[in-house]
């Protein structure tokens, strides 16, 4: 998997050399390459924004230099079957960036990420773009950042470490919130009494088929008290086989 930023704030993604991913990238399972917008300027003041055409406040992001660094990524050489880049543009008007989003994304081959600042990109420039990229305005979440750069290091983070060899034991990608629709169950370790809290008698007793029936138990209570929201797209089937009490 080919990562590719564009930034006028490059330091902004230091974190992606860290860690998990950092490790991915010295073992040669992630390619990720950060540039600079300001590269693709020509001007003594490198100049990325200018006012915006109809008043309102702040600036725009100029469009000729994201035209000339994504020009920069070669879209459009990519062979048939890899298809062409996923260019995905952090923005509060965005679709909300999921866990499926994120398996979606790691079935990708190369994946651009354009990190907007000020009032945001010239929005020429995506209509441009799709003529060599699948355009994707993703969103984080229905709150407003100053820029796409703490997107892109989560967004980056959960599609990386889907990767095949990222993470350690793959068996922990399992059983993840989300992965099933549901939130995580809550989990334990010694000692089993900590300050007179114990440990769930259940996940003590060594019966398997009664742990697993009170950890699906929690997800459910725990979706259905936390993200109702979530619960309204189980099955019926699925929510008879937990016993709520609530
Ligand atoms: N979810 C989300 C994305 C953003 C921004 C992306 C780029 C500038 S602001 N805010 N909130």
């Amino acid at each position: 998997m080919r990562f590719d930023v564009i930034s006028i704030f490059p330091e902004y993604l230091a974190p992606l050399e860290l860690s998990l991913i950092g490790k991915a990238r010295q073992d040669g399972l992630v390619q990720l390459t950060v540039h600079d917008l300001r590269d693709f300027t020509h001007d003594r003041h490198r100049t990325v924004d200018d006012t915006p055409y109809g008043g309102g406040a702040g600036m725009v992001m100029k469009p000729e230099p994201w035209a000339q660094a994504l020009e920069s990524l070669k879209p459009g050489t990519e062979t048939l079957e890899a298809g062409q880049p996923v260019l995905v543009v952090p923005s509060p008007a965005g679709e909300v960036f999921t866990q499926a989003i994120a398996e979606e994304l790691a079935a990708e081959e190369h994946l651009v990420f354009a990190c907007g600042r000020y009032e945001g990109i010239d929005e020429r420039v995506l209509e441009w773009a799709a003529q060599n990229y699948r355009v994707r305005p993703m969103s984080l979440g229905d709150y407003v950042l100053n820029g796409g750069e703490v997107a892109v290091l989560a967004m980056v983070e959960a599609v990386a470490r889907l990767l095949p060899g990222v993470v350690g034991n793959p068996e922990s990608l399992i059983e993840e919130s989300h992965q099933d629709g549901l939130l995580e169950y809550p989990v334990y370790t010694k000692p089993s009494d900590w300050r007179d809290n114990q440990v769930p008698e259940v996940l003590l007793s060594g019966n398997h088929a009664k742990i697993a029936r009170f950890r699906r138990d929690e997800q459910l209570r725990r979706t259905a008290v936390r993200r109702p929201d979530l619960i309204a797209q189980l099955s019926v089937a699925e929510l008879n086989k937990a016993d709520l009490g609530l």
